[in-house]
Formats: C-alpha cells, structure tokens, sequence
C-alpha cells in the first residue's frame, strides 16, 4: 500500500540532499532561478554574489606534491577566529560518525562537538579565500562550514574525508583549520606520510620534530614515517583527497590526536567537485 507517511519523510532527504547534488553535478535544472539558488545555498556555495573583504595575506609551505598538501601560515586572520568562535559558542552538538547511512555518536572514535555555522559576509570571505587557493575552479562547490570543539580527552581517531560512495562526487580536498589552540596535544596526525627534510626551511615550527613527545612512537620508528602538524592558530593544513582517476589518496589518514589540556577548535572546509570515477 502506498504510504503518504514515507512520502513526508523522504521529501526532505529529496529537497536538502539530492537536488543540491544533482544541481551541482548536472547543472541547473529547469526550475526557477529563484528557488534554485536558495536550495543550492543550504548546502554549496552557489553564488558569486559581490562581496567586500578586507585584504588578508597568507604564507604557504608545500609539504607534498602527490598528494597535493599545502601549509598555510596565517589562514585566517585574528579578527576571523575570534569571529567562528563567536557565531559558533550557541550551535556546539555533539559530533557523530557515519556508518553508512546512519550518523551516531561514538566517543570512542570521534569525541568532539561540532557547530554549523551561518554563511554571513566574513565566513563567506574565508569561503572565497578557499575557492581562489584552488583556482576559483568552476565545478567545485564549497559544503557549508563546520567548526569543531575539542576538550580535554576529545579526539578524531585515523580516518578518510573522502568517501569513495558515489561515482560522480566527493570531497576533493579539505582545509583543516586551527581556529583556536589553546591546548596541550591535539596535532593533527597523518601516519602514512614521511617526514620532510627538516633541516631545511621552518618545518620544526609547524610540525613535532621531537619524536619522543609523540605517544605513538612504535609507529613512528621507522623510516620516519608519520607526521604531526601541531596545532596553531589561525594556520591550516590543505590536502587533495583525490587521485585525478576519482580514487582517494590512501597517504591522506588522519587523525585529531587527544587534547590533553585547555581546548582546541578546528574548521572543516571541505570543497565538493567530480570524482569521475569509473
Ligand atoms: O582536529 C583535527 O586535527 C582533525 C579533524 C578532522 O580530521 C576532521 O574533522 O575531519
Ligand atoms: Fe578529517
């Protein structure tokens, strides 16, 4: 028997997720400019809409080619992380993980609390400053921004940001931002990379080069595989997740390593384009 009751409740899954995804992969559909762009802003950003920011200068050091992973000193401004934390303190709920289709909280794997933040005129500059880091391309959309809160014992065990479950689209690439790192721990830690040459450039200031203060040390001892970026304010860690064929690069692991004093907040942007895979 046909239920009016799943209708209802599938509606929204159609309106919030799908037709944002359809209209990002396959362009605009045939309905009204109008009420195209207000469902496509919920969750991309789909405007060039004029916007007025101050000028803002940032440092890059390149970790990495393949994958492409990028340091970036002084992302965000003073002004800016004092803004996210401000727009952020009333929307903290506690972080799920997804398993498949269903998002729970598991503290074991990912303690943390998370806040969707609105889209209003410095976040959008911080968008921008996202999109033109990566060419301004045109089929990359940015998902809406997350902070995300650390306390004490709060942590992201390893994972992928990418998915790999749909054949059209992912997550191509992430910023990982310090917003605030008033903490002991809490580096961001990618096991499978190697250390650079650090006798050579600054990365003794972004990266633990002291291999004894990180708790992991069996994995650590050879070869010198694992890096830990620590957490800095207002700096960030910038990767592409995919491989041009559409696979998820597997050096991109991570994990947010235990906060063990004071508190950290991290900023997710994470820019959605094509996967084309085959
Ligand atoms: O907090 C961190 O260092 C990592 C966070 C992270 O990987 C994520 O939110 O996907
Ligand atoms: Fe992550």
């Amino acid at each position: 028997m046909f239920n009016l009751g799943y209708l209802a409740a599938l509606l929204p899954l159609y309106i919030f997720v799908w037709l944002p995804i359809q209209e990002m992969l396959f362009g605009p559909s045939q309905r009204a400019p109008d009420t195209r762009i207000p469902s496509l802003n919920r969750s991309f950003i789909a405007s060039d809409d004029p916007l007025d920011c101050p000028p803002h200068h940032y440092n890059t050091f390149i970790l990495s080619h393949e994958p492409l992973i990028v340091y970036i000193e002084d992302f965000l401004s003073a002004d800016e992380s004092k803004h996210l934390i401000e727009i952020s303190e009333d929307k903290f709920t506690p972080s799920t993980v997804s398993t498949g289709a269903e998002a729970s909280i598991q503290t074991d794997i990912r303690h943390s609390e998370v806040a969707l933040i609105a889209r209003d005129d410095q976040v959008r500059c911080i968008e921008n400053r996202a999109r033109a880091f990566q060419g301004w391309r045109p089929d990359l959309h940015i998902e809406r921004l997350r902070t995300q809160r650390y306390g004490v014992g709060g942590h992201y065990r390893n994972h992928f940001d990418w998915s790999g479950a749909s054949r059209d689209a992912d997550r191509v690439s992430t910023f990982m931002v310090y917003v605030d790192a008033d903490c002991e721990g809490g580096g961001t830690k990618f096991p499978r990379l190697r250390m650079p040459d650090v006798s050579k450039g600054r990365w003794c200031e972004f990266l633990e080069c002291d291999r004894q203060q990180d708790e992991d040390r069996s994995e650590l001892a050879a070869d010198n595989w694992g890096i830990t970026f620590k957490p800095i304010k207002g700096n960030a860690i910038f990767w592409e997740n995919l491989r041009p064929d559409g696979r998820g690069y597997e050096e991109t692991f991570h994990a947010g390593l235990p906060v063990l004093a004071g508190t950290k907040i991290g900023l997710n942007i994470w820019s959605w384009g094509p996967a084309r895979r085959i």
